[in-house]
């Protein structure tokens, strides 16, 4: 049974009227439409098996060094939120970038992490300026994109879907198919230096436009144009309140008719409305965070989870959640990894993967995130596979592929750790 926090308690009209939103509207469209007993048995419904059905008592202890072994999937990191130190400071010197707050690699690491502490995602974002600012030229986007397939591998991932924004690398004259060019083939490096040390990983990209610009269609045809060279999605990332995703309905139609695939961060900043549109006006497949549905379920006294007509439509299409908990403690979208919801959103089995947003950032890795997340709820292997093949299942590569990784890699290697 999932533990009842005070700030949970609350009831969905009251919340989006505290938003300044119509609440009778939104009452309307989000009315509680499921309650789910404990006695149900919230489990019956579960892709893979829900948190509790410990296998194996002689298993591996689930460690840090131990989740760093095990086969792990990430779909939603930014390529601009994940460079290494070292890597800004070089590239700063060698592309005469004179911004940068500090040119020593731990002090540089340690603002990264703090500036982005900040209890806000737009003063969370001011620090992609350094990043951005230093991944202007071909070469620098190439190597920012093979260290980052070598670093992801090194944590055990074994398919990642890592997203940018072209747009933003255009400041010394690059083509947005420049751009595309210089990251894929700075992935195929990085995959073929992981492969050489041992580590199979496959990584697909989305691109991403930004909210405040306006430029989505014309990102979105370049992820069509790009769609057998490496790119496998699309996306919309920066400022959420202001913003909405709807301001983007072209881009998503034109996808849509395209056959392609696309997720909206949506639901980390901003609240319902804002997941409520990139599903049903948008038609996003995945959500970016989708932390809030959280704001549609309510837990009472005695466990009973009631879940709200917006939560049941994303549990029951499995519409997947890009979860990423140490970026939204920064962000302030949670308090802590204990009250995170997370926790009710797996216990309730909606469709919830493990990610984590910007690596330098929130100085974090998926087998970091995994850790915590273990030691916060209790997990055992059984609940970090599961959550790995949510996510497995949740990308946007073709099935055969995703089915050939599950088998291939995932199941052997969770199978592994529980001998
Ligand atoms: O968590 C996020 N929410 C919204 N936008 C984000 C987040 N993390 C990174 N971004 C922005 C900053 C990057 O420059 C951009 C593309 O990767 O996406
Ligand atoms: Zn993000």
């Amino acid at each position: 049974m999932y533990p009842l926090t005070p700030d949970r308690d609350h009831s969905v009209g009251s919340m989006l009227t505290g938003r300044g939103r119509s609440s009778s509207l939104w009452s309307e469209i989000l009315s509680t439409g499921l309650i789910i007993s404990p006695s149900m048995g919230i489990g019956g419904v579960a892709d893979h098996t829900r948190r509790g059905d410990k296998l194996a008592p002689m298993s591996t202890p689930v460690t840090l060094e131990a989740i760093r072994r095990a086969p792990k999937v990430l779909l939603h990191d930014h390529l601009d939120g994940g460079l290494r130190p070292r890597t800004v400071i070089e590239l700063a010197e060698e592309l005469g970038y004179a911004g940068l707050p500090s040119t020593e690699e731990d002090a540089l690491g340690v603002w990264f992490r703090e500036a982005a502490d900040s209890g806000s995602l737009e003063r969370y974002l001011e620090t992609f300026a350094h990043t951005v600012g230093v991944m202007q030229t071909k070469e620098a986007l190439a190597r920012v994109a093979a260290e980052c397939v070598v670093d992801l591998a090194a944590d055990g991932i074994v398919y990642a879907e890592v997203r940018y924004a072209p747009e933003q690398f255009q400041q010394r004259g690059l083509s947005l198919d420049d751009v595309v060019h210089a990251v894929t083939e700075g992935f195929e490096r990085g995959t073929a230096e992981a492969a050489s040390a041992g580590r199979r990983i496959r990584v697909g990209t989305l691109l991403c436009a930004m909210r405040q610009n306006a430029r989505s269609l014309e990102i979105a045809e370049l992820a069509v144009r790009h769609r057998d060279a490496g790119v496998v999605g699309f996306d919309i990332a920066g400022p959420e309140a202001g913003f909405p995703p709807s301001r983007n309905l072209d881009a998503f139609e034109y996808l849509r008719q395209s056959n392609a695939h696309f997720t909206i961060h949506a639901g980390e900043a901003f609240g319902l409305p804002s997941i409520w549109e990139a599903v049903q006006h948008c038609g996003a497949e995945r959500l970016g965070h989708g932390v809030r549905i959280a704001d549609d379920i309510t837990v009472s006294d005695d466990g009973t989870a009631t879940l709200g007509r917006l939560a049941a439509y994303v549990r029951d299409r499995r519409i997947p959640l890009e979860m990423c908990p140490s970026s939204n403690l920064q962000t302030g979208a949670a308090e802590s990894i204990e009250s995170h919801p997370f926790g009710l959103l797996a216990e309730l089995n909606f469709r919830v993967t493990v990610n984590t947003d910007n690596r330098l950032m929130s100085h974090c890795s998926v087998s970091g995130e995994f850790e915590k997340l273990a030691a916060a709820f209790d997990y055992g292997w059984d609940d970090l596979r599961r959550f790995t093949l949510n996510a497995m299942k949740s990308a946007f590569i073709g099935y055969d592929e995703r089915l050939a990784l599950i088998d291939d890699l995932i199941k052997p290697g969770y199978a592994a750790l529980l001998d």
